[in-house]
C-alpha cells in the first residue's frame, strides 16, 4: 500500500507516544498526556499552532510501562537502518522500541488541560491513516520523525471504485463475509439507539477496506488485538485479523440475549451500546469535512489549558483594587477549568462608567489565551442586529453574533455583550428575546442567524456582559446571568490606579518617557478632586491625556531646537534613529501651577460647606447609573395659603417623600418646637414653602431624599444650620421611622469624595458598611439611625431641641 493521490499527510510528523489505546484510522480516541514529551509536544505544537497542519500528530502505542518513559532514560546510540536510512540520532531505549511501530496519522480535535490532580491534557485524536517512521529528526523536546504514509485518504473523501468490491478472490470473499458479520451484529443492537442507526448507515457508504479498522475500534477487543489490526499492512491479512474479533462479539451478544429472555421481564433488545462503544465516536462525515477544509480554512478549535496562579498573576497586574470581582471571576475560571466544560452562569458586570468592567473582560480572554471581541447593545432596538436579517431584503447581513465570529475567525473568542441594559425595544422586534438564546447554554449550540439559516453552535463562546444598572435590563435576561457588581474607587485607590496603570499608558500613547514627563504623587490628588467628578477613572484617564498633549508640544519644540543646532548628518540620523522626541534635560513636572496652567481653573470646588451656611439647606445622597452623588436640598418660606412647591424634575415618588415630610413636621411640630413665620405651632399656617433640588436639569426620583428633605424642612422651621460635614439618606414613614434603601456603597463614596465627615442611613443598611474599603470606613462616622429623631439629633450640632434627653440614645455614635 504505497500513498498516491491528492491527500498527503504531512512528511514529517511529531509522535505521541502512548501507553493506553490504540488508534486505528476512522476511530477517535482520548489520550491522556502527561509524560514530559508528549507535554511538550501539546504546548509547542498543538496549543500554538494556527494552521490545520499543526493539528495533525502521529500516534505511536507503547506497550512499556509509562513510567519509565522519563527523560533519564539510559540512552543507546542507534545506528540502526530503517527502510534503508541510517538512524542519526542517539536514542533512548522506549524510542527504538517504539520506532518498530507502525503508527496512525490523526487530527487532534480537541485538547482539554487540567492541573489537578497533577498537570496533564487530554487529547481527542481521530485517526486518519498508517504511517511508518523513516527516520527521526529529534528526539527533545517532543519527538519528531520523518514518516511515510501507508492508507490512501482518499477512500473517505471520493467516492471510487472500492479495491475488495470486485475482487473476486479471497480478499473478495472475506470483505463481504466480514461485511454480513457486522450487518449481523448491528441487527442485534438497538436501531433507537441514535449511534447504532448512524453506523448502519455508514456501513454501506463505507468503502469496505476501512471496515476491519472501524469495527475493530468500536467491538470489545484488547489493546493487544487492536494492535494487530494496526499492524497488518495488508488489506487481507486485515481482515483476517479482525473477522474472528467480530464473530466473538456476536457470539458474546447471542449468550446475552439468550440469559436475558430466560428472566421474563428482561426482553429487550440490547442497548448496552455503552460498553460496545467503549472509545469510539464515528467522525466520518466529520473528517471528510476536516479534509477538506484543510484547503480552505485554517481554523482550528483550541480549549484553553489554563493555570489559575498564572491568572491571578495577569488580572493583579492588569487591575489595582476590584478584589471581590477579581476572586470571583478566578473562581468562575477555576471552576471551568475542574469542569472542563463551558457551561455556566453568564457573568454580568454592573457599575458606574469608567470602573474597568471592559477591560477586566479583556484580561479574562488574554487569561484564557482567546480572541476577544465586543459588542456594543447600547441603542440596538431591532432583533435582527443580534440574528441577521433574511436574505429576501436587500442590503441584508448578518447579525452582531455572525459578524464577531467572522472578525475573530475562531469559534471560542470571549464575547463581551456592553451595556446590556441599554438594549431598545421596537416595532422591529425586542432584541432581547434574541439574546435569550444566545446566552441560553441549554439553547445556544443551534443558534440559528437568519442570514446564514443554518444553526451554528455557540456553546464555544465565551459571553460577559456589562451594564451600568440592572433595572433596566430585561428580568428574563437578567436571570441567565450572574451579577457581579462593580462599585466606584476611592481617592487613594484612583491614585494608585493612576500611577500604576493610567500614567504609564498615556505616557506610551503620547511617546513620552517618564524622562520627559513627571506627575509626582501630590498633584493626582487635585487632577482627581479638583478637576473630575466620577465613580470611575475615564475622565482621570482624559485628563492626564491631556496633561500629556500639552507636554509633548514643550518636549517637541525642545528637540527642535536640539535637532537644528545639530549638523545635517547627525540631524538625518536622528530623524532616522529616534521614533519617540528625545528626553530634554529635566522632566516637565506638573506642580499645582503648571496643572492650572495645562487644565484651567478647576472645575469642582469644595462646595459643601459653603452652600450649608443658610438654614433651610441638607446634603443627600443620591444613586444613579453613574455612581454615587451628593444632593443638596434647599427649602425657602414666604407668606402664603400653605403651598408647597417643588422644583428640579422630580419624579412623583420624591414628590411624595416631600409631602410625607411636610406631614411629620406639622404632625411632630410642638416637640421638635418647630413655628410658622409668625410664630404659630403650625409650620405652614400662613406660609408658602418652596423646596428646590439643584441641578434643575437632572430628573431625580427615589424615596431615599425622604430623611434630607425632613432635615432640610427642620432647618428652615427652626432656624438652625445643618452640619456643614453631614451627608444622609434613607426612605420615611408617616410615622417617621426610618427605611432601608439601595445604593449604600457608591453613596457613602461620593460622600466621601465631597469631603463629607459624617454620613446618615439607615439602621438595617448597617451591614452594607462591610463591602466599603477600611480607609473610607476609618475617614468618616457613620451614624446608623431607626427614626427621624436619630437623624435630626445626629443633623445638628448639639443636637435637636425637643428631642434632647429623650432621644438622644447612646447608639447614635458609630463603633466602627
Ligand atoms: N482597577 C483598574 N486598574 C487599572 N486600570 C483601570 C482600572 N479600572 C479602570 N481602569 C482603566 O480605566 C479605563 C476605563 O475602563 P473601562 O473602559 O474598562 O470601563 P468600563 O467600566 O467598561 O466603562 P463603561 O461602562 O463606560 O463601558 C481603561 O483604560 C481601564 O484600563
Amino acid at each position: 500500500m504505497v500513498s498516491s493521490g491528492a491527500i498527503q499527510i504531512p512528511s514529517r510528523l511529531p509522535l505521541l507516544l502512548t501507553h493506553e489505546g490504540v488508534l486505528l484510522p476512522g476511530s477517535t480516541v482520548r489520550f491522556s498526556v502527561d509524560s514530559p514529551r508528549n507535554m511538550h509536544l501539546v504546548r509547542e505544537r498543538l496549543l500554538k499552532g494556527t494552521s490545520l497542519k499543526s493539528t495533525i500528530i502521529g500516534v505511536i502505542p507503547n506497550t512499556r510501562d509509562p513510567e519509565h518513559d522519563t527523560d533519564d532514560l539510559p540512552t543507546l546510540h542507534n545506528e540502526l537502518l530503517f527502510n534503508g536510512h541510517p538512524l542519526r540520532h542517539t536514542l533512548s531505549f522506549s524510542l527504538c522500541v517504539c520506532l518498530c511501530r507502525i503508527g496512525t496519522a490523526g487530527i487532534a480535535v480537541q485538547v482539554v488541560g487540567s492541573n489537578w490532580p497533577k498537570p496533564h491534557y487530554t487529547l481527542l485524536i481521530t485517526g486518519l491513516c498508517r504511517f511508518s517512521v523513516s527516520s527521526l529528526l529529534k528526539e527533545r523536546p517532543f519527538v519528531l520523525a520523518e514518516v511515510k504514509q501507508l492508507d490512501q485518504l482518499e477512500r473517505y473523501t471520493t467516492p471510487q471504485r472500492d479495491a475488495t468490491a470486485t475482487d473476486d478472490g479471497e480478499l473478495g470473499e472475506l470483505s463481504e463475509k466480514f461485511y454480513q458479520a457486522a450487518v449481523q451484529l448491528l441487527g442485534m443492537l438497538d436501531m433507537s439507539v441514535p449511534v447504532v442507526a448512524k453506523f448502519r448507515r455508514l456501513l454501506d457508504s463505507l468503502p469496505r477496506e476501512t471496515l476491519p479498522d472501524v469495527v475493530a475500534s468500536m467491538i470489545r477487543t484488547s489493546n493487544k488485538e487492536k494492535l494487530q489490526v494496526l499492524d497488518a499492512l495488508s488489506l487481507e491479512e486485515r481482515f483476517k485479523k479482525a473477522l474472528p474479533m467480530l464473530t466473538r462479539q456476536i457470539e458474546g451478544l447471542k449468550l446475552l440475549q439468550k440469559t436475558r429472555k430466560m428472566s421474563p421481564d428482561n426482553e429487550k433488545r440490547v442497548t448496552d451500546v455503552q460498553s460496545l462503544y467503549a472509545y469510539t465516536v464515528i467522525y466520518f462525515p466529520n473528517l471528510v469535512d476536516r479534509v477538506h477544509l484543510a484547503a480552505v480554512s485554517e481554523v482550528i478549535t483550541k480549549v484553553y489549558c489554563l493555570d489559575i496562579r498564572a491568572a491571578r498573576t495577569l488580572l493583579d497586574n492588569d487591575h489595582y483594587a476590584m478584589d471581590k470581582l477579581k476572586r470571583r471571576v478566578l473562581e468562575y475560571l477555576a471552576v471551568r477549568q475542574l469542569k472542563t466544560s463551558l457551561k455556566g452562569p453568564i457573568l454580568c458586570f454592573v457599575g458606574p462608567p469608567g470602573v474597568g468592567k471592559t477591560s477586566v473582560g479583556r484580561s479574562i480572554a488574554r487569561t484564557l489565551g482567546r480572541e476577544f471581541h465586543r459588542i456594543a447593545l447600547g441603542g440596538v432596538c431591532d432583533q435582527s442586529d443580534i440574528r441577521g436579517h433574511r436574505r429576501t431584503y436587500v442590503g441584508s447581513m448578518p447579525g452582531r453574533i455572525i459578524n464577531g465570529l467572522k472578525t475573530v475567525g475562531v469559534n471560542n473568542p470571549v464575547f463581551l455583550l456592553d451595556e446590556v441594559d441599554k438594549l431598545g425595544k421596537s416595532l422591529q422586534g425586542d432584541p432581547a428575546a434574541a439574546l435569550l438564546e444566545v446566552l441560553d447554554p441549554e439553547q445556544n449550540h443551534s443558534f440559528t442567524d437568519h442570514y446564514l439559516n443554518v444553526a451554528f453552535d455557540l456553546s464555544q463562546v465565551l459571553f460577559i456582559a456589562t451594564a451600568n444598572t440592572t433595572a433596566t435590563i430585561p428580568p428574563a435576561l437578567l436571570d441567565r446571568m450572574e451579577v457581579l457588581e462593580v462599585p466606584g474607587y476611592t481617592q487613594e485607590e484612583k491614585v494608585e490606579i493612576a500611577h500604576r496603570h493610567l500614567i504609564p499608558n498615556q505616557l506610551e500613547q503620547h511617546g513620552l518617557t517618564p524622562q520627559q514627563l513627571h506627575i509626582p504623587q501630590s498633584t493626582t490628588p487635585d487632577i482627581i478632586s479638583r478637576y473630575t467628578r466620577e465613580a470611575g477613572v475615564r475622565s482621570l484617564e482624559r485628563k492626564i491625556g491631556a496633561i500629556c498633549r500639552a507636554v509633548a508640544v514643550k518636549v517637541a519644540e525642545v528637540n527642535h531646537t536640539a535637532v537644528f543646532d545639530l549638523a545635517f548628518s547627525e540631524c538625518f540620523a536622528v530623524c532616522l534613529f529616534s521614533d519617540k522626541a528625545a528626553p530634554p534635560e529635566l522632566p516637565i513636572v506638573i506642580d499645582h501651577i503648571a496643572l492650572k496652567d495645562i487644565l484651567g481653573p478647576p472645575v469642582f470646588e469644595m462646595e459643601v460647606s459653603e452652600r450649608l451656611t443658610l438654614p433651610g439647606v441638607a446634603l443627600g445622597l443620591a444613586w444613579t447609573p453613574l455612581g454615587g452623588e451628593i444632593m443638596f436640598v434647599e427649602a425657602s418660606r414666604m407668606e402664603g395659603e400653605g403651598q408647597l412647591t417643588l422644583t428640579g424634575q422630580l419624579g412623583d415618588v420624591m414628590k411624595e417623600s416631600a409631602h410625607l415630610a411636610i406631614s411629620w413636621l406639622r404632625a411632630n411640630a410642638k416637640t421638635y418646637q418647630l413655628t410658622n413665620m409668625v410664630g404659630g405651632s403650625d409650620p405652614l399656617e400662613g406660609t408658602d414653602i418652596h423646596l428646590h433640588f439643584p441641578a434643575g436639569a437632572v430628573t431625580k426620583d427615589g424615596p431615599s431624599a425622604g430623611v434630607t428633605i425632613v432635615t432640610c424642612l427642620a432647618s428652615l422651621f427652626s432656624g438652625r444650620l445643618v452640619r456643614s460635614d453631614v451627608a444622609m439618606t434613607g426612605e420615611i414613614t408617616l410615622r417617621g421611622l426610618v427605611l432601608p434603601v439601595g445604593g449604600i456603597k457608591d453613596k457613602v463614596l461620593a460622600a466621601h469624595r465631597a469631603g463629607v465627615k459624617r454620613v446618615i442611613l439607615p439602621k438595617r443598611n448597617e451591614k452594607d458598611l462591610e463591602e466599603l474599603p477600611a480607609n473610607v470606613r476609618a475617614n468618616l462616622d457613620f451614624i446608623t439611625a431607626t427614626n427621624l429623631g436619630e437623624v435630626l439629633n445626629a443633623s445638628f450640632d448639639g443636637g435637636f431641641p425637643g428631642v434632647s434627653g429623650t432621644r438622644a440614645h447612646p447608639q447614635l455614635t458609630s463603633k466602627l
